[in-house]
């Protein structure tokens, strides 16, 4: 029987339907690609893309997108809805598979740096500390492309595109938290983007995972190239085949 896979996107506020657009554009791509040669055809999952506004909705969910947005909107809205804890509890306990992007990330985040307002909720789950709007305004948004070595197959693919509007950036990973769930190994940089040339050259983080929790400073659903999608949809299916926990890609 084929596997029937339920993603989210959790749609209090931000980039909801174009995430959803490209996960049924990474879907299509991973059900027309030849499988592999182990696999029997009818091994092929059967997808579910949905909006996650309730703690209910949220527990149908295999895995779940967490967008761009305003973080600190939100966490106060997530925490009014009842999902706060319920977010928890997927991302840390159930260990699913979730991705944030750019506000997401910094809600996937064990820490954010100070700011002025002071703290913000958050959901947790990458033992990182994270620095909000590090390159200032919706002004100074910008598109960069960036070499990630995941993406690459034979050293043929073009960097990917990448949009930042009021971008986070990964400050340290590997903190040390005080928190008890434990059992996703290290934190794996992924991605870094370089403003200006050579060694002098300022080197920020943008993508990062740990275990089941990847996060991107940058929004991968404002273009139209599925190939961060389809590369977090495969994991999702190997995580629901292997009982829900990947563990650094295992
Ligand atoms: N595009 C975005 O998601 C911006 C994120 C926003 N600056 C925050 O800190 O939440």
């Amino acid at each position: 029987m084929a596997k029937h896979i339920t993603v989210g996107v959790l749609a209090l506020q931000g980039g909801v339907v174009e995430h959803l657009n490209l996960l049924r554009k990474a879907a299509a791509h991973i059900l027309s690609s030849p499988p592999p040669p182990e696999s029997k055809a009818e091994d092929l999952p059967e997808f579910t893309f949905t909006e996650v506004r309730t703690p209910q909705q949220l527990a149908q969910c295999d895995a779940l997108i967490i967008p761009g947005g305003e973080s600190t909107t939100m966490a106060i809205v997530a925490q009014r809805l009842g999902l706060l804890e319920p977010l928890r509890e997927f991302v840390k306990v159930q260990h699913k598979p979730v991705w944030g992007t750019c506000a997401g990330l910094v809600m996937l985040a064990e820490q954010v740096s100070a700011t002025k307002q002071g703290g913000q909720e958050l959901v947790g789950g990458l033992d990182v500390r994270v620095l909000r709007n590090k390159f200032g305004t919706q002004l100074q948004s910008f598109v960069a492309g960036l070499e990630l070595g995941f993406l690459e197959k034979g050293g043929e693919a073009e960097p990917f595109r990448a949009v930042f509007i009021r971008a986070p950036v990964v400050e340290e990973v590997n903190i040390a938290t005080q928190r008890e769930e434990k059992g996703n190994g290290p934190v794996e940089v992924l991605g870094v983007y370089q403003q200006g040339q050579g060694k002098e050259g300022n080197k920020d983080i943008v993508a990062v995972r740990q275990g089941n929790v990847f996060g991107t400073s940058f929004h991968p659903e404002l273009t139209d190239d599925a190939r961060i999608h389809v590369w977090w949809l495969r994991q999702v299916v190997d995580a629901v085949r292997h009982g829900g926990l990947v563990i650094n890609g295992a």
